[in-house]
């Protein structure tokens, strides 16, 4: 599903390829904690990664951010290998980290001003301005971090972020923070951002809800240590999105069961082979894949292009 039918939309624009992170341990022995993550994502695509706390998923964006060191494998953003941080990605964390003696306004135009050197003042206030209305505090602009709420200021960062102008967007758990309400009020304000602007989007969360709510798909990896891609999932809802239609669409919850059942089989680890001759007594395609999948992860690379067709299966019922 292109959420962007306008214009064609480049179908691998990111590509990470066999992507492996090693952190040494306290021994001083490399462990590899991300081994062989492979994930293919179409320009304007939002895709949520899911998976249990420590397995890695923080490290696979900080690695796609350029902020954390690639042990081997690669990352490409827009047809460029990256070898470091840089103008076209933007990340937002789940603590905005605001400079405390600047406004929400000055915030926002500290990366602007980098970014848009050449323009006019008056150009730069214009675009510190549209995108602070954009996440709704046109009316707080003038506030300080300390006289702002937590969803006030992680406001601010997504303002940050996308006033940059980024090709791509990395969330790591941007509303970690924050209460439910909160939280889906900003789930909306980055949806509609996206709509507008159609950035390439990778969010970490926990939440299957959100990852549902926000992403055309998700991204499920394996625990770790070795962990990687263990399936993806394509969501069939429409863009913009709706919070009420997606809860009533009738795969809602079998989509939301695929991904709560691929978690807690995570949780057990039961042997791979005992695990899919469990699932294959279920009579649901999908689960079937799913035990096949794990199957594989013990040794042979995940068939990125297998999973996306089962996938494809699902959304076809729509
Ligand atoms: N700089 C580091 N040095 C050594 N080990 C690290 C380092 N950073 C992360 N790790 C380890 O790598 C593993 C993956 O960490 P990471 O933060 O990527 O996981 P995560 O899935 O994002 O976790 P969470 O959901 O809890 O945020 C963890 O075991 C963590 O302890």
């Amino acid at each position: 599903m292109n959420p962007h039918p306008d214009k064609p939309a480049d179908p691998r624009f990111v590509e990470i390829f066999n992507l492996v992170k090693a952190y040494p341990n306290p021994y001083g022995e490399a462990v590899r904690v991300v081994d062989g993550y492979d994930l293919v994502m179409r320009e304007g695509e939002v895709v949520s990664v899911i998976g249990h706390s420590g397995c890695g998923k923080s490290t696979v964006l900080t690695m796609v951010a350029g902020l954390n060191e690639i042990t081997a494998g690669s990352i490409a953003v827009g047809g460029r290998e990256i070898d470091g941080p840089g103008p076209d990605r933007a990340v937002v964390f789940q603590s905005p980290c605001l400079l405390p003696w600047m406004t929400a306004f000055q915030n926002v135009m500290l990366g602007v001003d980098r970014v848009y050197a050449h323009g006019t003042k008056q150009q730069r206030k214009e675009i510190v301005e549209y995108y602070l209305a954009a996440v709704g505090l046109a009316d707080a602009r003038d506030k300080y971090p300390r006289e702002m709420s937590g969803g006030m200021q992680q406001r601010v960062g997504i303002a940050r972020a996308i006033a940059l102008k980024p090709r791509m967007l990395l969330l790591d758990e941007p509303f970690g923070r924050l209460d439910s309400l909160t939280r889906m009020d900003l789930q909306d304000v980055i949806l509609n951002i996206l709509d507008r602007e159609r950035i390439t989007t990778m969010i970490i969360t926990h939440d299957v809800d959100e990852a549902i709510y926000m992403s055309d798909r998700v991204c499920m990896m394996t625990n770790g240590p070795n962990a990687r891609v263990g399936q993806l999932l394509d969501l069939p809802f429409a863009r913009p999105r709706n919070r009420a239609a997606v809860l009533e669409h009738p795969l809602y919850y079998e989509l939301r069961g695929a991904l709560v059942s691929f978690l807690e089989q995570q949780d057990h680890r039961v042997p791979a082979r005992e695990s899919a001759q469990m699932e294959a007594g279920w009579d649901d395609t999908l689960h079937m894949v799913e035990a096949l999948n794990e199957t594989e992860l013990e040794e042979e690379p995940i068939d990125e292009t297998a999973t996306h067709t089962e996938n494809q299966l699902v959304g076809a019922g729509v």
